[in-house]
């Protein structure tokens, strides 16, 4: 068996093994029993439940769940175990460690992937008149979504008409009917920038969904990753060796040959359907919150024996769509920043902000030299990530100093509440794209898609002059040295 970061089979067992996964043997109802027990394992880190024994599964055990596959641990020297398994870095790596690694291949080159004749996927193969997603075990996650979201956790492959860029994401989808499936198409989106090459042409766009594929590779489809930049080769060079990949049968696309489940097929240009609603990352499902969207036809099925569709029940702390999409947000954010020069140290996005948020710890000798203002600080970094892609689902940039650890929200809003007066230190951004799922966005007061952005100075003016000018009330800052060490040498001789 491969690694576990190569192979989801693999990473299964590596669950397993970790002493982080519970084997539900008992039969459960895909229509919302399955999505309440997950919900209720993310809601409190518990270990991710395998649902061994659904109702609907085919004869060929097409197919069981893993629920919450990339969410937390509640042990906090794991925390972020689950995450490292999908990178092969060790179940302690902090969040800094894990997002290092996911930009890591940046600046090493590409590592094309390997073309094998056949793989694990392909041990059996179903036409269209041989299965009816509504009676394979797709499931309905929220009482009030507008259908089975089959797709959470499996990753589109598609291809721009010229064949030079293939785009690996992660983008939901619901079953339609028998045959078909309904997904969310949207801009800034690379799927749907690929989507609307194929419009202009005319021509449906051929796409492959892959479920459990290399966990490596759905961190990498989470991720925002540049323009034109194809996956496949990025996840090849950040662990250094060529992904396996074989043909689909019946469209010109790849998949990770160890897959669980494909679906191959064609989403219509044309043709579109009732999409929603869903119980979305922030938390919310309101009724009756539907929009056209694009159809999928599925024409073929090929799959694992008893394959495993991961699945990602996602509403209100914490799930992947709060450890994945605002982190690896984050990641791309900080190293936009760095490589134009500016005084970034640490980005992420915290899960209290429902990964609305960025926090930026700036490195503020650096920021003095630069003898530049607040104002023209803040528009720098704003310009830069509030007019492209990575930023597009982040509504507040929070600066912070030396001293505040972006990935202990304590620090953060410490920071926020007392160094960022309230108006006089943001700056706002209104002629920008917004994130039209936050529901301040979509059922708010101003427009949907356009602006409620702001850039938050969370940096005291000293900070751009002459540097900080105060010591922080608490143990480590206002005490001596040694009178701290005697304290702690002697804390349970005192009786604690
Ligand atoms: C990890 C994860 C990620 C997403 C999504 C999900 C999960 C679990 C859900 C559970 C399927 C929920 C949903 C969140 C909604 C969302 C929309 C747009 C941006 C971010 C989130 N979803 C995406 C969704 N994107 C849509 O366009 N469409 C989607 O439906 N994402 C985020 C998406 O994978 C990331 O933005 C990637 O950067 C996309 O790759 P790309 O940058 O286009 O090459
Ligand atoms: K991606």
């Amino acid at each position: 068996m491969a690694l576990p970061h190569m192979e989801f089979r693999a990473f299964v067992q590596a669950l397993k093994d970790d002493g982080d996964l519970v084997e539900i043997n008992e039969e459960c109802d895909p229509n919302l029993e399955v999505s309440a027990i997950i919900r209720k394992v993310v809601e409190s880190d518990e270990r991710a439940p395998l649902f061994n024994n659904l109702k609907g599964q085919n004869e060929n055990g097409l197919w069981r769940i893993l629920g919450a596959p990339n969410s937390l641990r509640s042990d906090p020297r794991h925390r972020y175990g689950r995450l490292a398994r999908h990178l092969n870095l060790p179940p302690t790596s902090s969040m800094k460690e894990i997002l290092d690694k996911m930009v890591s291949a940046k600046t090493t080159p590409p590592i094309p992937p390997k073309i094998v004749e056949t793989g694990p996927c392909k041990e059996f193969r179903l036409t269209s008149d041989q299965f009816d997603l509504n009676q394979l075990p797709s499931p309905t996650l929220h009482q009030a979504d507008g259908g089975k979201y089959v797709q959470t956790y499996g990753m589109f492959i598609v291809r721009s008409p010229d064949g030079k860029w293939t785009n690996w994401s992660i983008a939901r989808a619901m079953v339609h009917d028998k045959n078909h499936l309904v997904g969310l198409v949207m801009l800034p989106q690379h799927i749907a920038v690929i989507h609307r090459m194929w419009k202009e042409l005319g021509q449906d766009m051929p796409y492959a969904l892959a479920f459990g594929v290399p966990p490596a590779a759905i961190m990498a489809a989470s991720m925002p990753l540049p323009d034109g930049l194809t996956e496949a080769e990025y996840i090849g060079s950040m662990v250094n060796s060529p992904l396996e990949l074989v043909k689909c049968e019946t469209i010109d696309l790849f998949v990770p040959s160890t897959s669980e489940i494909v679906f191959e097929g064609t989403c219509s240009v044309t043709e579109t359907a009732t999409e929603g609603p869903f119980g979305e990352m922030h938390g919310y499902v309101f009724k009756g919150d539907s929009h056209f969207m694009p159809v999928y036809t599925v024409n073929t099925i090929t799959h694992r024996k008893d394959a495993i569709l991961p699945v990602c029940a996602c509403g209100r702390l914490t799930d992947e769509t709060h450890t994945m999409i605002g982190p690896l947000a984050a990641a791309e954010i900080g190293y936009i920043l760095k490589s134009n020069g500016l005084p970034i140290k640490e980005a992420f996005s915290p899960f209290e902000s429902q990964v609305t948020w960025v926090a930026l710890q700036v490195d503020t000798e650096k920021l003095r030299a630069m003898k530049t203002s607040a104002e023209a600080f803040c528009r720098q970094v704003g310009d830069l990530i509030f007019r492209g892609k990575p930023g597009a689902t982040i509504h507040r940039l929070l600066l912070v100093g030396d001293d505040i650890d972006v990935y202990d929200f304590k620090e953060v809003i410490w920071a926020f509440s007392t160094r960022c007066r309230p108006v006089m230190d943001e700056y706002s951004y209104e002629d920008v794209p917004g994130f039209p799922l936050i529901p301040y966005m979509s059922h708010g007061n101003g427009p949907a898609n356009k602006g409620g952005k702001l850039v938050c100075d969370c940096l005291l003016p000293v900070e751009y002059t002459t540097g900080k000018n105060w010591e922080a009330a608490d143990f480590k800052e206002s005490f001596p040295p040694e009178l701290k060490q005697k304290v702690l040498d002697r804390w349970h001789s005192y009786g604690f």
